[in-house]
């Protein structure tokens, strides 16, 4: 077992009514990647990341977290993973705080000054009193990302975690996830379809198109080379070809 990785999956298939939705997937993820998991609406991003994260079963195949099969081992697995799958969902009645504590109850041995900890690392301690209902999306964002903090895991999934936020918001949570892997060592996979933000701070990238993955490579390998090649630019000449 390499150490070095922390999520692997080999052959990860999907059907839905018959349909291959995705087929075949292998992915790699290395410690301390900011790994960008890009594909435009519909090519099985999604259902990826269910998969992932024990939503969906998947046909075929396997996905490991640090060695652990997720189908087998799944207690041990999913400890090393923390996520934010879709839009979070808090109770809009309770405030950020209590959230976290209703979900941090479920986790055995969390101290409960380890909240605090998780809602001043996103920036949200002045606000961790009042209800998530007078948050705004980039604040809502922010505490999924704190709830993915919570059991401390090496490994964050986030799902198109910059959807629907103004230019301010996505680049608060840009620099969360640059500061979470910098200070913090921890390692991201990251589903979007915001090619320039993921060029920002993404160092690996994977590429998803028509369910099959058609690349995966060191971010300067794919559109470096001297030549100025954005990552849009890139994405959309390998799309065009396959
Ligand atoms: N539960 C389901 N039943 C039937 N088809 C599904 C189901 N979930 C996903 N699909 C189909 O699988 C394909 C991939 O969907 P998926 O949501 O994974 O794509 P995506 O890349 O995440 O796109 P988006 O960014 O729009 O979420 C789509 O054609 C979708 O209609």
């Amino acid at each position: 077992m390499n150490k070095n990785i922390l999520l692997e999956t080999k052959n990860l298939t999907k059907s839905f009514h018959r349909r291959t939705v995705v087929e075949d997937i292998d992915i790699k993820v290395y410690k301390g990647d900011i790994y960008g998991f890009l594909g435009r609406n519909g090519q099985g991003k999604t259902t990826i990341i269910r998969m992932l994260t024990g939503l969906v079963y998947p046909d075929k195949g396997t996905v490991t977290f640090s060695g652990y099969d997720l189908k087998d081992d799944f207690k041990n697995a999913i400890n090393q993973v923390g996520a934010m799958v879709e839009s979070p969902s808090f109770y809009g009645y309770l405030s950020g705080y209590n959230n976290l504590k209703l979900i941090a109850n479920l986790i055995p041995g969390l101290e409960k000054g380890h909240i605090m900890e998780v809602l001043s690392i996103v920036g949200l301690e002045n606000r961790a009193k009042d209800k998530v209902s007078t948050y705004s999306l980039g604040m809502k964002q922010r505490l999924g990302i704190a709830n993915a903090l919570l059991g401390n895991p090496q490994l964050i999934i986030l799902d198109e975690p910059t959807n629907g936020l103004d230019p301010q918001g996505m680049m608060e949570i840009e620099e969360l996830i640059l500061y979470l892997a910098r200070e913090k060592n921890i390692t991201f996979f990251i589903s979007s379809h915001l090619l320039h933000h993921m060029q920002n701070i993404c160092n690996r990238i994977g590429i998803i198109h028509g369910g099959k993955l058609v690349t995966e490579d060191r971010i300067e390998n794919l559109c470096g080379n001297g030549s100025g090649e954005s990552l849009e630019d890139f994405y959309f000449r390998l799309t065009r070809e396959v």
